[in-house]
């Protein structure tokens, strides 16, 4: 390999004309992307240029607080910075797709926060992280609704013309029986029942107590109350998925039930935003995510949510994205550029 003056490099090469950041930020992790600023629009997953990928912690608010929540996007977005071989100077962008940002205050709170971070005119752009799951089976086009369907559930929904709505995503005490939290802790209920003559009988006794390693019903109190953590509970999901296999009733009853509510939450939005147009049979993208809607054996979650929704609008397009959420926001930054640049030139 040959050496490089400053600034002659291929990564300093590649980093003219500025980069872009894109952040995912969750509360299992943080993922910030850094990406070349003039590139051609990437048609394919493949063709995204990506220059340098660096990974945090949480980052959602709610969940570490204020500070660490931001402490950690400062964190990785200048390591992501360094691995490009470049700094806060040559940023043209950054999207920021935070989980816990719900609110229009919310929002300007990071805005200003983040503008202190970076010198220069770079554009900032701050949107709640179900938009960046959208964009990254969109390749960056901000048109139709995502589903995510992981330890929670929401439906989100975005116009061309900027209209927004959502449905669910407001956590288990609000009623997302389609998230994993729901379809588990259904399940449990029916264990429960079961064992105390409320209900039928069904085979998630005996599949829930042996993955659970305890040796009875009862012992189910305990194991709730001792770590009540939502992604512990909705980790039974494949337990019941088994047992709906297997032709257990009270299972499939309980899959049935999450895919209406599922659907439910997408046709709401759909309607709601008039994305199919205006006799219903317009063609619209719906970008799936979470673990809940990857495909099984027989009982395949996400294609039984699709049927139910192409029977309201048969227009429905799903979409499995091929590159992940922090792509999707830097692809989100770059296509808001070009748009504001297009309207400063007059084009
Ligand atoms: N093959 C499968 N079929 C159905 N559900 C599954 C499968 N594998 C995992 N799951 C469920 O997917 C959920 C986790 O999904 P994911 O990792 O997308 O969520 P998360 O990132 O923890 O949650 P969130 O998106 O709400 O922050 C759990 O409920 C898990 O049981």
């Amino acid at each position: 390999m040959g050496s490089y003056e400053n600034g002659d490099s291929p990564a300093a090469a590649a980093c003219e004309g500025g980069v872009i950041l894109g952040v995912d930020g969750g509360t299992t992790s943080t993922v910030c992307v850094c990406l070349p600023a003039a590139m051609p629009p990437p048609e394919a997953p493949g063709a995204v240029p990506v220059l340098s990928r660096a990974i945090a912690g949480c980052s959602n608010r709610n969940s570490v607080g204020e500070s660490a929540a931001l402490e950690t996007l400062e964190q990785v977005m200048a390591q992501a910075l360094t691995m490009a071989s470049t700094d806060h100077s040559n940023v043209v962008a950054v999207c920021l797709s935070v989980s816990g940002v719900n609110h229009p205050s919310d929002q300007q709170k990071m805005l200003d926060w983040i503008r202190n971070l970076f010198p220069g005119d770079a554009k900032f752009y701050v949107e709640n992280d179900a938009v960046a799951a959208l964009a990254s089976g969109t390749m960056g086009k901000l048109h139709g609704c995502v589903l995510i369907a992981g330890t929670g559930s929401i439906a989100y929904g975005v116009t061309e013309d900027g209209k927004l709505a959502r449905a669910a995503g407001a956590g288990p005490v609000l009623g997302d029986w389609g998230s994993g939290y729901g379809i588990a802790a259904q399940a449990l209920t029916a264990v429960v029942k079961a064992h105390d003559g409320r209900g039928p009988q069904t085979n998630l006794t005996g599949a829930i107590i042996r993955k659970l390693e305890i040796s009875s019903p009862d012992e189910l109190i305990g194991w709730t109350y001792a770590d009540p953590s939502w992604a512990r509970i909705a980790a039974l999901v494949p337990v019941v998925v088994s047992a709906a296999e297997d032709g257990d009733e009270v299972a499939n009853t309980i899959l049935r039930d999450a895919v209406q509510e599922l659907a439910d939450s997408v046709v709401a939005v759909v309607r709601r935003l008039a994305l199919c147009g205006e006799d219903g049979k317009d063609q619209f993208p719906l970008v799936l995510v979470g673990g809940v809607l990857e495909g099984n054996k027989k009982w395949n979650i996400s294609g039984e949510v699709i049927k139910c929704i192409s029977k309201v609008f048969p227009g429905v397009h799903a979409i499995r994205p091929e590159v992940e959420p922090a792509i999707g926001a830097a692809l989100l930054a770059w296509s808001h550029l070009l748009k504001e640049l297009k309207l400063e030139n007059g084009s």
